[in-house]
């Protein structure tokens, strides 16, 4: 393939086996002579010199190029705190004539199939099911640790991908994947693993509450909102995704199985998206001197859980009735914690790639 990447890069700059550096020096017929005595010193372990992470991005739109470019100009910040550097060794896209400001040319491959064989980090960050899913179960199963920001295929089949990444003995890690640079799920994973969540509820969907914010807020038309939504990168490839409340049910569901262990599909949200909001609606919440948000919220019952996603009209007192803009916002109730809120960023390449970053940064911990 003309102008690809050498995927085998990465590979030559790990310590060559030291059977193969012996062959190198002595090639079959060259003259041994005894050696010198400095050369009877026990030699230096090349194994001792780490050998770089081998990072590999699926994707380099919004999200990919924005790590893509950290990767590079944090190289030696993250060599520092993990002792050995992070390689980024290739980045799958679709169209490689496309501009990707920032991103070296001779990383882009369009076959994202052989990159993955390359890696000891994948990184997912193109979207959909497929060819996502398939790239992630090979990169499993050949060992290699995996990072994902797709929402929807975590939900959908993430408990399938986790399986096999148990077995392998691998990680697989998507804090992006919910609420953007907000960690929440770190929090619900770690922080409170020790204490009993017994609720969670939230605007998790940036744009939507872009959207809404700037209708009642601005008086904005919905259709330009949506439109000026997608120039701040802050919509899925399919909008409607956003809209009909689909990308907020998919971070629901993450939510609900990181917070109570609940098995619950995406098919058993009750969802309801902001399409259907009228004029009218919007109206009547202004005079009630309330304001409409998209809100996510699970609940623990039994092994499972009840989770919904649909637009209220919520009081001034409500925290979540003041987020602006793609902020999103969480508040937990734990039964040691009492309450918690959790609020940032929740949209957007930069703030994304703060925890898909994070995420690279622990499955390069974990690659001996
Ligand atoms: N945008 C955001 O604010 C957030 C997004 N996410 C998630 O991150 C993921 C990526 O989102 P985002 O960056 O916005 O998406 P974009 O549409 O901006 O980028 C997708 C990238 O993936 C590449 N790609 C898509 N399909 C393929 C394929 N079959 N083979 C190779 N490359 C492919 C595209 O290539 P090409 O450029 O050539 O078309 C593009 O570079 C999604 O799962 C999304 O839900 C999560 C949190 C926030
Ligand atoms: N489309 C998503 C992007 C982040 O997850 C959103 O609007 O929140």
């Amino acid at each position: 393939m003309p102008g690809a990447p050498d995927l085998r890069r990465g590979g030559g700059h790990r310590p060559a086996p030291l059977a193969a550096l012996a062959q190198r020096r002595h090639p079959a017929g060259a003259r041994q002579r005894a050696a010198p005595a400095w050369r009877l010193r026990p030699r230096a372990d090349v194994s001792a010199v780490p050998s770089p992470v081998r990072v590999a991005l699926l994707g380099c739109g919004t999200v990919g190029s924005a790590v893509a470019r950290r990767l590079q100009d944090r190289q030696e910040r993250y060599a520092e705190l993990l002792g050995r550097s992070l390689e980024l060794v290739g980045v799958a896209v679709r169209d490689r004539s496309l501009p990707r400001e920032g991103v070296d040319p001779v990383l882009l491959t369009t076959d994202a199939e052989a990159l993955v064989r390359q890696a000891d980090v994948v990184v997912e960050v193109m979207g959909g099911i497929e060819p996502a899913r398939s790239l992630i179960e090979t990169a499993l199963r050949g060992g290699a640790q995996v990072v994902t920001a797709n929402k929807q295929l975590v939900a959908q089949q993430g408990e399938g991908l986790a399986a096999v990444a148990a077995e392998q003995g691998v990680g697989l890690d998507y804090e992006g994947a919910v609420m953007a640079a907000v960690p929440v799920l770190a929090v619900l994973r770690d922080s409170l693993a020790g204490d009993e969540v017994t609720a969670v509820r939230g605007v998790v969907n940036g744009s939507t509450n872009y959207v809404l914010d700037l209708v009642a807020r601005e008086g904005v038309a919905f259709g330009e909102a949506v439109r000026q939504a997608g120039e701040l990168g802050y919509l899925e490839a399919d909008p409607t995704e956003d809209l009909e409340g689909l990308d907020a049910a998919a971070k629901a569901v993450i939510l609900a199985r990181t917070a109570f262990g609940a098995q619950v599909g995406l098919d058993e949200v009750d969802r309801v998206g902001i399409t259907g909001l009228t004029d009218e609606d919007f109206k009547r919440a202004a005079q009630e001197g309330t304001v409409i948000k998209l809100v996510a919220s699970a609940r623990r019952a039994g092994c499972g859980a009840q989770v919904a996603v649909r637009p209220e009209a919520l009081p001034a007192h409500d925290p979540l009735a003041a987020v602006r803009g793609g902020t999103n916002i969480v508040v937990i109730e734990a039964v040691s914690a009492g309450e918690l809120r959790l609020q940032g960023a929740g949209a957007g390449g930069e703030e994304t790639a703060s925890a898909v970053l994070g995420d690279i940064v622990r499955a390069a911990r974990r690659v001996r």
